[in-house]
C-alpha cells in the first residue's frame, strides 16, 4: 500500500517555522512530535477540510517528518523511539475523515459556542481554558476503533478542529500551539540572545585584554628603549666629560686614586647595608666597607646628585686628594656611576677612621674620654710652651754658649723642682703685661 513515490500533502513547514527560534523540544519528546503532528494535521484540515493525508503517503510523511525532526533533535528516529507505526498516519477517529463528516457529528450551537470561544487569542491561560473547555462538548468524544498509540483519535480531533476553523489565527499561531496541542516551546529567542550576547561579550572582552596586554609590552617595551636610549646618552656624556676634562685627567695622572666600579663599592658595602651606615652628613650617609684588596675603607655616598654635577665633584675631588696631611683622613678613590635603578652615583672612598670622631670622645658617644690631654704632642702643651715663653722672655729651644740645646719647658721644669719657680718669671716683667 504504501509508495515511497507518493509525496506527502502534509506541510510540516508550518511546525517548522512555528519552531524556528525556539529551542529543541524540552520534557517528552514523543508526546511532543505526536502534538506535532497534530498541528500540521490541522493545517492540512483547514487547507484540504479533510483530517488525514493518503494511507500511501504515509511513508513520506513520516520521512518529511523525520527530516524536520532531524533539524531540531539530530539522530532521533521518531518512529522507532517513539513506537509510531507507519499507517497510523492516516487513521483517524473512526470513519471521520472529512470536516464535513466531524461538523455532522456537532450541532450548529455547538459549534458555534466553540468558535466563540475559542476565536480569541489563546495565548494566555484564561481563554485557553475557556476554549480547551467549550472543546469538550464536541462529538464524537470516545476514541472509536482506537489503537493505543495512534497518532489520531476523536479527542485530538476536536483541538485539530479547533486550530483549523474554531481559531481564526490558525493552527501556526503560537497560542493555538500552546494552549490546543500543549506545544511547549523553550523560546530560545533570549536564550539564542543570551549566547550571542555572552559570545560578544567574551569577544569583546578577549580583545580588549588582547589589546591592553599589547599596549602594555608596547609601552614596557619603549620605556625599557627610552631608558636604555637615556642610559647610553649619560654614558656617553660622561665618557665626553672624561675625555675633555682635564681635572679628572690631572686626577687619574697625579694621584694614586682608584676609580671604583659601582659593583666594588655596592660589594664594598653590602649593597648599601643599613647594618654599614657608621655616619650621616649632610650630603649623604657613610659606609663602613672592605674593598676588593681587604682593606676597611669609609664611603660617603652623595645622595641627589645628577651627573651634570661631576665636573665639580671632580675638582672637588682633585683637591681633596692633593691636601695630604696625618691629621686629615686620606682620601683613596671614587665612583661616580648612573644605573637604572639607582640613579646617578657619586661616592668617595676614604680611610677608615675606627677610634670615632672627636665629637664621639667629647660627647662621650664612645664611652672613653680622651686619653692623651696632656702629652707632648698635643695642643695644651703647645699652649704651655708659648705660655712659658711669654713668661720667661726665653725662646722654646734655648741655645746655650757651648752650642747646647735646652727646652724651655724643661729649663722651667728644673727651676720649680727645685722651689725656685717665681725664677722662671723674667726679671722685670710687669704685671700689667700678663
Ligand atoms: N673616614 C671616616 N671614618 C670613620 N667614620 C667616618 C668617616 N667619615 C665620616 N665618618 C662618620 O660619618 C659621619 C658623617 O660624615 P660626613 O663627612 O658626612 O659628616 P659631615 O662632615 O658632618 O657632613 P657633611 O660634610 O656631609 O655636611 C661622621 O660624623 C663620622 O661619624
Amino acid at each position: 500500500q504504501q509508495n515511497d513515490t507518493v509525496s506527502c500533502p502534509l506541510d510540516f513547514e508550518v511546525l517548522r517555522r512555528l519552531t524556528q527560534g525556539y529551542m529543541s523540544p524540552s520534557g517528552d519528546q514523543c508526546q511532543f512530535i505526536l502534538e506535532g503532528l497534530r498541528l500540521v494535521q490541522s493545517d492540512y484540515l483547514k487547507r484540504t477540510d479533510s483530517f488525514l493525508p493518503r494511507v500511501d503517503s504515509a511513508e513520506a510523511c513520516w520521512k518529511a517528518y523525520q527530516d524536520l525532526y532531524d533539524q531540531l533533535v539530530p539522530g532521533f528516529d521518531i518512529r522507532k523511539n517513539c513506537g509510531f507505526k507507519t499507517e497510523w498516519i492516516s487513521q483517524g477517529c473512526g470513519n471521520i475523515t472529512s470536516r464535513v463528516e466531524y461538523e455532522a457529528n456537532n450541532s450548529p450551537e455547538t459549534l458555534a459556542a466553540v468558535s466563540t470561544a475559542c476565536n480569541q487569542s489563546l495565548v494566555n491561560s484564561s481563554p485557553c481554558a475557556t476554549c480547551t473547555t467549550s472543546l469538550s462538548s464536541l462529538q464524537p468524544s470516545d476514541p472509536i476503533n482506537k489503537t493505543v498509540g495512534n497518532v489520531s483519535d476523536c479527542t485530538a480531533y476536536r483541538s485539530i478542529y479547533a486550530a483549523a476553523f474554531a481559531n481564526s489565527f490558525g493552527p501556526d499561531d503560537k497560542g493555538n500551539a500552546e494552549c490546543l496541542f500543549s506545544l511547549n516551546f523553550t523560546p530560545v529567542k533570549s536564550s539564542n540572545k543570551q549566547k550571542k550576547a555572552i559570545i560578544v561579550v567574551v569577544v569583546v572582552l578577549g580583545v580588549l585584554v588582547l589589546v591592553l596586554c599589547g599596549s602594555a609590552a608596547w609601552l614596557i617595551r619603549r620605556n625599557k628603549l627610552k631608558k636604555k636610549i637615556r642610559q647610553r646618552e649619560i654614558t656617553r656624556r660622561w665618557s665626553d666629560l672624561n675625555m675633555n676634562n682635564s681635572a679628572l685627567e690631572s686626577i687619574n695622572g697625579s694621584t694614586t686614586l682608584i676609580r671604583f666600579t659601582f659593583d666594588d663599592i655596592k660589594e664594598a658595602t653590602k649593597n648599601f647595608s643599613r647594618f654599614n651606615i657608621i655616619g650621616r652628613g649632610g650630603y649623604g650617609n657613610v659606609y663602613k666597607g672592605v674593598l676588593p684588596d681587604g682593606s676597611e675603607a669609609a664611603l660617603k655616598r652623595f645622595k641627589n646628585c645628577s651627573a651634570a654635577g661631576d665636573a665639580s665633584f671632580a675638582h672637588e675631588v682633585e683637591v681633596i686628594a692633593s691636601v695630604r696631611h696625618v691629621n686629615l683622613v686620606a682620601l683613596r678613590g671614587y665612583c661616580t656611576a648612573t644605573t637604572n635603578f639607582e640613579g646617578h652615583q657619586r661616592i668617595i672612598v676614604c680611610d677608615l677612621v675606627k677610634n670615632g670622631s672627636l665629637h664621639d670622645h667629647l660627647f662621650g658617644s664612645i664611652g672613653t674620654k680622651l686619653s692623651w690631654p696632656l702629652t707632648e704632642r698635643s695642643d695644651v702643651y703647645s699652649f704651655g710652651v708659648v705660655l712659658l715663653e711669654l713668661l720667661s722672655g726665653k725662646k722654646a729651644l734655648i741655645i746655650k754658649n757651648d752650642a747646647q740645646h735646652t727646652l724651655v719647658a724643661d729649663w722651667a721644669w728644673g727651676l720649680v723642682r727645685n722651689g725656685r719657680a717665681l725664677e722662671v718669671i723674667e726679671e722685670g716683667l710687669q704685671w700689667t703685661r700678663l
